[in-house]
């Protein structure tokens, strides 16, 4: 059995994470954490993985003490930027042990989403993003916009591919949305949904679209559970995306 705590149990995602975990096998579900709790709680119950999914503005705090306690960490908290990243393999170095998986989304078709567009990027001349989320939302863009920005960007510029065109003075300020390693980025926050996104590709007489939508937040459980089933051994300190973990 391995032996799980969350953090932000009582949040929309930490008790469908909680859920997960009770009923997955070979999992055990030892401590359920959320604000105002004390984090020495998950080492007091033994656990051996901790599963994030609180706030960009605390989940660094939280992935500290996981580190320095040795406790392997699976974070759907979004908000890494690089810096952030560095930070983390800092703190690793510092103590070496625990396993960090930070996965910007755990959904299998978003993980695919966003491996397909990385594909598209460099065939077509315009790329854009557009992610759909519930109004509740903390951050915006979201994790998986920044994330799918980063990875198109990346392809582009090593199949030697241009900025896409765009001769638009914008008249107001974020009207071109937020621009995300040259790549436009545009969030709308609609009651109804739940976390939606489309890679918008467009070329000589034709465009292509990917789309990706949770419908709710089950879907992305068998990502959480394969996180915490194959943290501890992954093989460096620190992995982000699932996508190695399902063989992409
Ligand atoms: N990677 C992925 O696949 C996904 C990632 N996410 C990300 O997960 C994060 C959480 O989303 P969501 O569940 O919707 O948010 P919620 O606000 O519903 O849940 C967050 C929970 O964390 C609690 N919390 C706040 N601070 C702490 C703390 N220091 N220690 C423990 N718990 C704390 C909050 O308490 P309180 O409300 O009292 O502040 C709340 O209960 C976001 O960053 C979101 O983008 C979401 C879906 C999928
Ligand atoms: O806050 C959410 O809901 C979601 N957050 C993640 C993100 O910012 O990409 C993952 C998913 O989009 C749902």
């Amino acid at each position: 059995m391995i032996r799980v705590g969350v953090l932000g149990a009582r949040g929309r995602m930490g008790a469908e994470v909680c859920r997960a975990v009770e009923a997955a096998d070979g999992l055990e579900l030892v401590a359920a954490i959320d604000q105002g709790d004390a984090l020495d709680e998950l080492t007091k119950a033994g656990a051996e993985v901790a599963v994030d999914f609180t706030h960009p503005d605390v989940v660094m705090d939280n992935l500290r003490f996981l580190v320095e306690n040795g406790v392997h960490a699976v974070v759907g908290t979004t908000g890494f930027d690089a810096s952030r990243l560095e930070t983390v393999r800092s703190w690793q170095a510092a103590t070496p042990g625990a396993k960090v998986l930070i996965a910007p989304n755990f959904g299998i078709g978003a993980v695919l989403m966003m491996n397909f567009a990385a594909k598209a990027a460099p065939f077509f001349e315009s790329v854009e993003i557009v992610e759909l989320h519930h109004p509740n939302k903390a951050d915006a863009p979201s994790g998986t916009a920044r994330r799918t920005a980063e990875l198109v960007a990346a392809a582009r510029a090593e199949a030697g591919a241009g900025a896409s065109p765009d001769a638009t003075s914008q008249e107001i300020p974020g009207a071109r949305g937020a621009d995300v390693e040259g790549v436009r980025v545009h969030a709308v926050r609609l009651s109804g949904l739940i976390a939606h996104q489309e890679v918008l590709l467009g070329g000589h007489g034709e465009t292509f679209t990917i789309r990706h939508d949770s419908m709710n937040r089950e879907s992305f459980m068998p990502g959480v559970v394969l996180g915490v089933r194959r943290v501890a051994d992954l093989p460096g300190p620190l992995t982000v995306g699932i996508e190695s973990l399902l063989g992409l």
